[in-house]
């Protein structure tokens, strides 16, 4: 990455980081060692419930997931990030198959100061070839030759946190008044993904974002920080935005765009964006619970009725994410599609 800053990286004035952000007051966190316990205490899904209202994101403790897989996953993303451009091109994403390394990704058309490196679960993954076509293309991971054993490493993660996203599922749908599997379903065959991030220090950190402001598209997300820090989420009921703290071993959770339609906005996904910084690098590693590629997305009806009528049309869950993914490949001249394209005009 070059060292001056170059223009496609410049934020437009109103989204540069602000030096001061607040630490205190942030996004709770929730123990969730009471899912040890059946049946699932009142009181936990009481707690997801109150922080996927007020923030659309929460932080979790306590959540199974073997400490070990995910020392070994961030030190394969040491090691990998740490190779020479042209070697992590080997592995570069292309229009054909976007899993791999990447490095120019636009966030709403600005550069991200960032690097990445996509993947997914399972072995192959099918999404729609085009936008609105009934032809599939199947998608395949592409792993570097170094470090050696990084496909078992990611996958042995991949399938920790792939479980702890299944239990947020149940807790999220028990929280709505739902049953606990009500979501299970569309989630059988996933278009997940998981994604190494690397945010170089940058020079110009007061200009540029890691990630520009974005909400995520699909149904939740399980992240994990490093102890560097520079999540900041956008708080619904003032609008500033909020500093994630980092905590050693936890999991930054937040709801997206699918549950905001599933649940007919009770819930909301919260914008949110990565401050950079001019000494450390960071790392991050998101995890996307996303649905099958042919599912139907629209409010459930349990969650509307005569006085609360659906506030979305119903969209193909393939084309939207396929026209986001194109749309992060691309500069474009307009605003990528969004949630808000689907909604019913009140
Ligand atoms: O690096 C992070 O903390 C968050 C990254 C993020 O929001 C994303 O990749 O969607
Ligand atoms: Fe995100």
């Amino acid at each position: 990455m070059a060292c001056e800053v170059d223009t496609a990286f410049i934020q437009a004035p109103e989204h540069r980081p602000k030096p001061h952000i607040s630490e205190a007051g942030g996004i709770p966190t929730i123990d969730l060692s009471p899912l040890n316990n059946h049946p699932i205490s009142t009181d936990l899904v009481a707690e997801v419930g109150a922080a996927c209202r007020e923030w659309g994101f929460f932080q979790v403790v306590n959540h199974g997931v073997p400490a070990e897989l995910r020392r070994a996953v961030e030190a394969a993303a040491r090691e990998f990030f740490g190779q020479s451009v042209e070697e992590k091109g080997k592995v570069r994403r292309d229009e054909a198959n976007p899993l791999g390394y990447y490095d120019t990704e636009n966030t709403k058309n600005v550069r991200d100061w960032k690097e990445v490196f996509d993947f997914i679960v399972k072995d192959v993954v099918v999404i729609p070839a085009e936008v609105e076509s009934d032809e599939v293309q199947e998608i395949r991971n592409r792993w570097p030759e170094y470090p050696p054993g990084m496909s078992d490493t990611c996958k042995a993660y991949a399938r920790g946190v792939e479980k702890l996203a299944f239990k947020l599922l149940e807790l999220i749908a028990l929280s709505l008044g739902l049953s606990g599997d009500r979501l299970n379903g569309f989630f059988s065959n996933q278009t997940s993904f998981l994604r190494l991030n690397h945010y170089p220090p940058c020079p110009t950190p007061h200009l540029a974002l890691g990630v520009g402001r974005h909400k995520d598209a699909g149904g939740l997300t399980v992240l994990a920080q490093d102890d560097v820090g520079g999540l900041d989420v956008k708080k619904k009921a003032d609008g500033e935005w909020y500093r994630v703290k980092p905590i050693p071993d936890s999991y930054i959770i937040n709801v997206g765009d699918l549950v905001q339609v599933w649940s007919n906005e009770r819930y909301e996904s919260a914008e949110h964006r990565v401050s950079v910084n001019s000494k450390r690098e960071r790392f991050s590693i998101p995890f996307f619970f996303n649905p099958a590629h042919y599912t139907i997305v629209a409010p459930l009806e349990e969650m509307t009725s005569e006085e609360n009528p659906p506030k979305y049309k119903p969209f193909n869950w393939g084309d939207f994410f396929k026209t986001r993914k194109n749309s992060n490949f691309k500069k474009l001249d307009v605003e990528n599609l969004q949630i808000h394209h689907f909604k019913i005009s009140d």
